[in-house]
């Protein structure tokens, strides 16, 4: 069987998982196998701080990761350490770079996404050229992104209204106690940082996660 493209891929991808590089706790390799084996389909390098060789050196242990289960890897904010790091996905906010320039640095292949606040950036998302997936939050209001007014499960509302082809994400402050208020809103897809990262067991909490993503989807006609 042929293998998947990328945007296959994200067309079923559910549970988009951001982890730091847990420098501290030296446990990369392990924490990725985990979260993957239980249903992550995509795994972000959100490391504010990381300089960018030791973002290189932590990409390499989730690209093998993420190879090895045949995952989407994905990089935010910079499009020079994603083409460096041979990444599926690039994750641009609404002040990281324009996604023409980060497209025309990365060429056809690479995966774009964007993070909207607001209906108008949802709306925008939806069809903006050469973006690939969109994310609406914060959901909830979140210690990880201290400060970020949430928009609420309004905007998940308003981006399941639009009925678009184009991938989306609700995130923020989701975890396997919401998450059925996130999926009644209409979202089929979530991100998360805390609710696996912070997990005592991360495959239980990704394999936990995805069953009741994958339960509420209607079944086939
Ligand atoms: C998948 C995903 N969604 C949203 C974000 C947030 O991006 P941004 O608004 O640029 O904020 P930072 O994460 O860069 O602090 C994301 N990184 N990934
Ligand atoms: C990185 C990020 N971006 C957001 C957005 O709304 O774009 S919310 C967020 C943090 C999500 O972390 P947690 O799952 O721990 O609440
Ligand atoms: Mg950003």
């Amino acid at each position: 069987m042929p293998t998947p493209t990328a945007s296959a891929r994200l067309a079923d991808a559910r549970l988009y998982l951001c982890t730091d590089a847990r420098t501290t706790r030296g446990d990369l390799a392990a924490f990725a196998d985990a979260a993957l084996s239980g249903g992550v389909d995509v795994i972000q390098l959100r490391d504010k701080g990381i300089e960018a060789r030791q973002e290189l050196a932590a990409l390499d242990v989730l690209a093998e990761a993420c190879e090895r289960h045949g995952r989407l890897l994905a990089v935010n904010d910079r499009a020079d350490v994603a083409h460096a790091a041979g990444a599926d996905v690039l994750h641009l906010g609404q002040d990281d770079l324009p996604v023409p320039a980060a497209r025309a640095l990365l060429g056809p292949d690479v995966l774009i996404g964007r993070s909207c606040h607001a209906e108008a950036e949802v709306d925008a998302a939806a069809v903006e050229p050469g973006a690939d997936y969109f994310c609406t939050g914060p959901v909830w209001p979140t210690p990880t992104k201290p400060g970020r007014p949430a928009p609420g499960l309004d905007l998940v509302r308003h981006a399941a209204a639009l009925g678009t082809p184009r991938p989306w994400f609700a995130i923020g402050g989701i975890d396997l106690g919401n998450l059925p208020e996130v999926l009644a809103a209409g979202a089929r897809r979530i991100v998360v940082v805390r609710a696996i990262t912070e997990a005592p067991d991360p495959y239980e909490a990704a394999a936990a996660l995805a069953r009741t993503i994958r339960r509420a989807e209607p079944s086939p006609a």
